[in-house]
């Protein structure tokens, strides 16, 4: 696909209240975007939208409560955007939540909520977006993926499949929004340095702090600043950082060892908590 600029419209930034998210709506409003900020916590959202101000004086900036999960919240909220700041030709899909945990410790309903955060939330968002992208045959989304939607990485039991599932989406979605001239990138990041990374830290088991501290922790500016280069460029995938870059490109040759490695760390993390866990009985 042909590069294109992202400054010239309307941009939705779904998740827009921290993280990615914020970062990503700071630069689009620099380059003189219109920015509508999505996220569920009207407090955060308006802190986010002064950040967003000071950051890019004179930005156009307005701020949309939305839990991603109601779909027909969505599409109300992407037609009031719409009203406001004109047709959305930027969206960015940075919602998402994550729990780490084994998959026999984590709690059964875990798999089906972040599923509905991490994928259908992007989902209800792409749907009356693209639509009208495709009709004006202009546009592009930036979804925000995982390095744990490259590879099976224990500890994200819940939380990968979630971002594989996402990744086949955005393949799916490239193709058939091609031939209208709409762009659909996804980036695969590691941990980022977010709100949500420290809340998660203290609930990774050891296999996970090892195989994800594998890849250097990135800023969400470096992260932001990726997806949009990659979606101005047309590009399909983004690998964030070396690490992830070496499995996107190497992925299916580095993969043998990759699952002998993670499968080490993992009975390690097992044998040191059964040593230290008293005897039966
Ligand atoms: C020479 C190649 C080495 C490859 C090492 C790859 C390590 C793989 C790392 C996977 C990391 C997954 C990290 C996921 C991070 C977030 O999605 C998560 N923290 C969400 O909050």
């Amino acid at each position: 696909m042909s590069p294109r600029r992202l400054t010239d419209g309307h941009a939705f930034v779904s998740g827009g209240s921290s993280g990615i998210g914020l970062a990503a709506a700071e630069l689009l409003a620099r380059r003189g975007a219109p920015v509508t900020l999505a996220a569920r916590d009207p407090a955060r959202l308006s802190a986010a939208a002064e950040r967003v101000r000071r950051a890019a004086p004179g930005a156009r900036v307005r701020v949309a409560p939305l839990d991603v999960t109601d779909a027909e919240a969505a599409a109300r909220a992407l037609r009031e955007a719409e009203g406001e700041f004109g047709p959305v030709e930027t969206l960015i899909l940075s919602a998402g939540a994550t729990l780490p945990g084994r998959f026999e410790a984590l709690p059964p309903e875990a798999f089906r909520a972040l599923m509905e955060v991490n994928y259908f939330g992007a989902l209800n968002l792409l749907r009356p977006a693209l639509a009208g992208m495709r009709a004006r045959r202009r546009g592009a989304a930036g979804l925000v993926g995982s390095g744990a939607g490259l590879v099976g990485v224990p500890g994200y039991a819940a939380y990968g499949p979630t971002k594989f599932a996402l990744r086949g989406l955005a393949e799916t979605l490239r193709a058939e929004c091609a031939p209208f001239g709409v762009g659909v990138t996804i980036c695969h990041p590691p941990d980022t340095d977010t709100p949500q990374l420290a809340a998660e830290r203290p609930l990774k088991p050891p296999e996970l702090a090892a195989l994800s501290g594998a890849a250097r922790v990135r800023s969400a500016e470096e992260v932001a600043r990726a997806l949009l280069r990659g979606m101005a460029r047309g590009r399909a995938e983004v690998f964030v950082g070396a690490e992830l870059a070496a499995l996107g490109r190497l992925g299916d040759a580095l993969r043998p060892a990759l699952r002998l490695w993670t499968a080490r760390a993992a009975r390690r993390a097992r044998r040191a908590e059964q040593g230290r866990r008293p005897p039966p009985g």
